[in-house]
Order: C-alpha cells, then sequence, then structure tokens
C-alpha cells in the first residue's frame, strides 16, 4: 500500500496554478492515486471568454485525463473551481469562497506565477511574491493546514554557479519592493529594474527568489516545503510519455527546429541541459507534500529538482536527439528542412542569422507577396530571434545544483512510493525521453496526426529538391557576374573549360587504343 496515495486520501488540496502545466499534471497524479481524495479547490480567473467551469470542462476532456476519468468516474464534482485573480487584492475571491477555503483546506500548492522572463517587474512581483505572501496569510488562518508546498525555480539563484538546498538573501529585502511597486511609477521602476535583479537575467528569476524569503519569514510556523525544479519539459512515464501542452522552455524552440525555423543557435555543447520532466516534478513534489505534513521537520525543507548531477545531459545530445526525430518523424508544412547548428560567437552568430533566418525569411515573405498573400514569416522569424535571446542565458552556462533532501526523501519511501511516486532521474534513458518529448509537441502541442507522416517526408523531399535547385541557380547567377566584371574569373573559366575539354579527349584517346 503506498503511504504517499493513503495520505491524500480524505483531504481537502487547494491548488493554484492548475490550469497551468504543472498545475494539471499534479492534478491528474493526485486523482488517479488517491482517487478517494475529498475534494480539490481550484483558484481560477475567467479567461478568453471562459467561465470557470468551461475552463475546468476544457482540462477534464483533454487526453491528460483519460486514465483518471476511468479511474475516477466522478472527478469533475471532486474539483471546486474559485474565481480568484492573484494580481488583485485578497485575491477577489468570494466571502463564502474564502470561509469554505480556510475552513476545510488540508493542503496547499501553490504553483501560480508569470513565468514570463520579459514581464513588467511590477507585475512579476505582484504575482510571484505579493501574492504568495497573501497565500501565505491565508494559509495561517486554515486550522486543519497540514502542509503548505510552494513551486520555485532551480534557477532562483542563477546568479551563482553551485547552489544549495538554502534561501540566499537578496540584496532588498522583499517587503520593500512589494512596497515600493505601489507608489513608483512605471518609468522609475524600469530604471531602477536592472539595478535590482543584479546579476540575475530576468524579473522571473530575481521575483522567484523574492518569493522564496517571502514564504521563509511568513511561513516560519507552518509546515512548508520549497520545490525548485529546473528547465520542466513533457513527461517522460505519466500518465503517459511526451505529454506537453505549452510553448515555454525547449518546447517552442522544438517546433522552431522541426519546422525548419531555426537553423542556428548560440549554445554551449557541452553545457548541461538540465531538464526535468513534468511527471518527475509532480512526483516530487507530492512526495515532499506528505513528509512535510507527516514527518514536520523543523525548518524548511528546499528539494531541489534537477537532473545535471544525477544524470546529466548535455545541449549537443539534446539537439542531435531532436534533430534525428524530426528527420524520422517530421513536423508537417516545414519551412525548410530541420537542419541545425550551434554557433559559440557573436559573430557566426550574427552572420547566420542573416544567412539562415532572415534571409530565406525575407525571400519568403516576397513570394508570398508576388502571389497576392501577407507576408508573415519575417514577423515569426523576429519573434523566434527575441525568444532565443532571452533563452541564451540558460543554454551558454552550467549549474551545479546539490540534491541532498531530495535523496533524503527519496530514501524515506517505501519501495512502493518509489514506484508509484517515482523521482529518481537516474533512470532516464535521454535519447528516448527526448524522442518522446519530440513526438509529443507534434502530438499534443502540434496537434498534428501521424497518418501525415509519408505527406510531410514526401514535403521534406520536395524542400530539398528545391534547396538544390536553389543552390545551383545562385551559383550559376554569382559565376555569370564574375565572368562579366572580372578578368580573373574569366581566366579561371577558360582554364577550367581547358581542362575539362583536354581531359574528355584523353578520355576518348585512351578508350580508343583499348579497342
Ligand atoms: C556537430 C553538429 C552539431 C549539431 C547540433 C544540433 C543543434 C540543434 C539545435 C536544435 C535545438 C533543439 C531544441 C533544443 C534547444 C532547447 C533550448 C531550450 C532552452 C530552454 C531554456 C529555458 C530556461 C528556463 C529557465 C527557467 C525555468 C523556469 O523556471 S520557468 C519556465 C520557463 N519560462 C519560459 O520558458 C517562458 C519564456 N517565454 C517568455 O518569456 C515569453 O513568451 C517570450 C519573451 C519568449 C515571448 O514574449 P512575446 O511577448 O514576444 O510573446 P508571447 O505573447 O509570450 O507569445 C507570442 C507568441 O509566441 C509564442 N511563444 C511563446 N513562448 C514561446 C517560446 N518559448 N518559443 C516559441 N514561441 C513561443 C506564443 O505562443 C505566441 O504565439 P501566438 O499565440 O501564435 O501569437
Ligand atoms: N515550466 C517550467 O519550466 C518551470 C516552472 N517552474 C515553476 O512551476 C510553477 C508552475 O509553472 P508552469 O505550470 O510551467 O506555469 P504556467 O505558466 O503553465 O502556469 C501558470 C499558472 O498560474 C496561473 N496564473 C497566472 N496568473 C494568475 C493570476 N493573476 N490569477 C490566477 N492565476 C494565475 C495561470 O493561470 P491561467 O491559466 O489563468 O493563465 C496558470 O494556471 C511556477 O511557479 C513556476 O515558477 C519552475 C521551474 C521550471
Amino acid at each position: 500500500m503506498s503511504m504517499i496515495a493513503a495520505f491524500y486520501g480524505g483531504k481537502s488540496i487547494l491548488i493554484t496554478g492548475a490550469t497551468g502545466f504543472l498545475g494539471k499534471v499534479l492534478m491528474e497524479k493526485l486523482f488517479r492515486t488517491s482517487p478517494d481524495l475529498k475534494i480539490i479547490y481550484i483558484l481560477v480567473r475567467p479567461k478568453a471568454g471562459q467561465t470557470l467551469q468551461q475552463r475546468v470542462f476544457q482540462i477534464l476532456n483533454s487526453k491528460l485525463f483519460e486514465k483518471v476519468k476511468e479511474i475516477c468516474p466522478n472527478v469533475h464534482e471532486k474539483i471546486r473551481p474559485i474565481s480568484a485573480d492573484l494580481n488583485q487584492h485578497d485575491f477577489g475571491i468570494s466571502k463564502e469562497d474564502l470561509e469554505e477555503l480556510l475552513s476545510s483546506t488540508n493542503i496547499v500548492f501553490h504553483c501560480a506565477a508569470t513565468v514570463r522572463f520579459d514581464d513588467h517587474l511590477r507585475h512579476a512581483v505582484q504575482l510571484n511574491v505579493t501574492a504568495t505572501q497573501q497565500l501565505l496569510s491565508m494559509a495561517s488562518q486554515m486550522p486543519k493546514l497540514e502542509a503548505f508546498i510552494h513551486l520555485s525555480t532551480a534557477f532562483s539563484n542563477c546568479n551563482l554557479k553551485h547552489i544549495d538546498e538554502v534561501i540566499y538573501p537578496c540584496s532588498v529585502e522583499p517587503k520593500k519592493i512589494i512596497d515600493s511597486m505601489e507608489w513608483l511609477d512605471d518609468a522609475i521602476i524600469d530604471e531602477i529594474t536592472p539595478k535590482l535583479i543584479g546579476d540575475r537575467p530576468n524579473t522571473y528569476t530575481y521575483t522567484k527568489a523574492l518569493g522564496e524569503i517571502v514564504v521563509q519569514q511568513e511561513g516560519a510556523n507552518m509546515n512548508i516545503a520549497i520545490i525548485r525544479p529546473s528547465i520542466v519539459g513533457a513527461t517522460w512515464q505519466e500518465p503517459f510519455p511526451g505529454w506537453v501542452d505549452n510553448l515555454n522552455g525547449p518546447s517552442g524552440l522544438i517546433i522552431a527546429t522541426g519546422k525548419g525555423f531555426l537553423r542556428a543557435i548560440k549554445a554551449t555543447p557541452m553545457a548541461i541541459a538540465d531538464l526535468i520532466p513534468a511527471d518527475t516534478v509532480v512526483n516530487l513534489t507530492l512526495a515532499a507534500g506528505w513528509y512535510t505534513a507527516v514527518h514536520r521537520p523543523k525548518s524548511t525543507l528546499i528539494y531541489h529538482c534537477t537532473s545535471g548531477n544525477l544524470n546529466p545531459c548535455n545541449w549537443l545530445k539534446m539537439g542531435l536527439q531532436v534533430l534525428a526525430t524530426c528527420e524520422k518523424v517530421p513536423f508537417e508544412k516545414a519551412f525548410r528542412r530541420p537542419k541545425a547548428d550551434f554557433t559559440t560567437t557573436r559573430f557566426t552568430t550574427h552572420y547566420w542569422n542573416a544567412v539562415s533566418h532572415r534571409a530565406p525569411a525575407i525571400i519568403y515573405d516576397i513570394y508570398l507577396r508576388l502571389t497576392g498573400r501577407k507576408p508573415r514569416v519575417m514577423k515569426l522569424m523576429n519573434r523566434l530571434l527575441r525568444t532565443i535571446s532571452m533563452l541564451e542565458y540558460f543554454i551558454n552556462r552550467s549549474w551545479e545544483w546539490s540534491t541532498h533532501n531530495t535523496e533524503m526523501l527519496m530514501s524515506m519511501l517505501s519501495p512502493e512510493d518509489q514506484r508509484m511516486f517515482n523521482f529518481d532521474v537516474r533512470q532516464l534513458n535521454w535519447l528516448e525521453y527526448i524522442e518522446n518529448y519530440v513526438l509529443g509537441v507534434k502530438k499534443y502541442l502540434l496537434k498534428e496526426d501521424m497518418a501525415g507522416v509519408p505527406e510531410a517526408r514526401q514535403h521534406l523531399r520536395r524542400l530539398r529538391n528545391i534547396h538544390y535547385l536553389f543552390n545551383i541557380a545562385l551559383f550559376l547567377i554569382i559565376w555569370r557576374l564574375l565572368i562579366a566584371r572580372w578578368q580573373m574569373a574569366r581566366n579561371v573559366w577558360v582554364f577550367i573549360v581547358s581542362f575539362c575539354s583536354k581531359f574528355l579527349s584523353y578520355f576518348r584517346a585512351s578508350s580508343t587504343l583499348k579497342l
């Protein structure tokens, strides 16, 4: 019998960010392994013209929840969406809902965050720091609370090279930052942002670090744990391999590679690609929830959910496997054949951006214009190059994360729990995982049918022929221009022609002699 699954049975659980990538995988696993849990409250905001119920309906009707609906047919009765916007004071939760939440909740999983790298500091502070503080204040009024699990990121201290499972101080106290965001205007915030974030690359990592300090300060009297995943990728095993539903992290770049948009990227091939599958993160999160509630460690434990020190993979291995899979099972309607390389200097990056990214985009847009269609490729390309520039920091460095707490937690699990809530990445086969990831991107993100693969292969063959024809035509044009304008080129041309004709006559003469 699984101790963890039994622990969540009969519990009332509050999840923030349940409509996000990790939140959905977390909810799915909870229902699948503890179908007897009492209720899951989720804080949801109405979005894109959908009501809360419609958003829940959409999640439950996705492929991710197929198994859950078999195991727990009344799953829809066990999800209680609560209208809440974490940007608002008190989250805009109604009085009745708040009372129910406060009186019933046993466990809180705080996943909601803005994960955008370019968010304005005011917004990132509001969501990643102030909202965390408010949620902790609510949690402190929950009489039945057994554990509060906060999702942070392994990159919250990415300004350091070696990162321990401890909370590091920031130069300015989070409370001062929260206060100042209330009265400073946007222009001044823009001006001080680089100074505040210091040697971190963006407002995301900075505000996640502030969020951790808030958790430590405000949750001193609660059972709290912090999970720090690295780069979360598609699922490894559960509920099935390769599930992913957003473009964050590597997923967007896998699409760009498979569709032939991305041809060169500035990366350090041997730097560690610290990916971690979403289901591994969720298993560790649930195990940490159990451990925190049952064993009540004296201090707030931080768990690094990373792969680099236990089972390292580098960007070269990942890139090559992405390309190999895209060749084996191509994406539909590719712009160019998937073929990419790493660049290592600014100069070569600029060069390949001009030659392999911008030039083909311009040519294709001209073609679209000439055929009466709206040009769109250059816009897409600029967006891709902007995204790459934001991710570059993370693919040109390696970090070392210590994982003592994570390994300790693994050792505390029964053999049954180690199997059911497996977060031991040493067992992960990277080549298999990356192949499934690429296939998952194709099926679940791009919604492409595997039946279309032969046609996609045919399309790639056509692109290859166009590529050859284009290169031959380009060569001839350049050569013709050189001959017309440059004596040296004409001399070389005369030399090549006379050499070829001599070779041919020698070949003819020698074959006549043999006869
Ligand atoms: C010898 C031979 C060698 C051969 C070598 C082979 C080489 C092969 C190379 C091939 C490589 C294959 C791929 C592997 C490379 C992987 C690199 C992965 C790097 C990942 C690093 C991540 C580090 C993360 C560290 C921290 C982790 C976390 O804690 S949080 C989670 C991470 N968060 C994110 O990823 C968010 C990032 N996104 C953003 O910040 C923003 O979206 C943006 C700034 C990137 C864009 O903002 P913008 O306002 O312009 O756009 P937005 O409104 O958001 O979206 C507009 C449209 O763009 C789409 N979109 C969004 N994000 C992405 C994305 N990441 N990639 C692509 N497209 C994206 C979005 O859906 C919108 O589309 P439309 O709706 O159609 O308009
Ligand atoms: N993905 C990754 O690579 C990593 C993620 N993490 C951490 O894991 C956690 C979950 O990340 P992930 O699932 O990928 O993120 P997503 O962007 O997929 O999900 C974010 C969630 O937060 C919710 N949210 C955002 N703003 C608000 C708001 N104002 N009010 C209510 N809800 C809001 C979103 O709701 P809505 O659907 O309405 O937008 C969504 O449910 C985050 O804390 C993140 O920092 C850590 C390391 C890596």
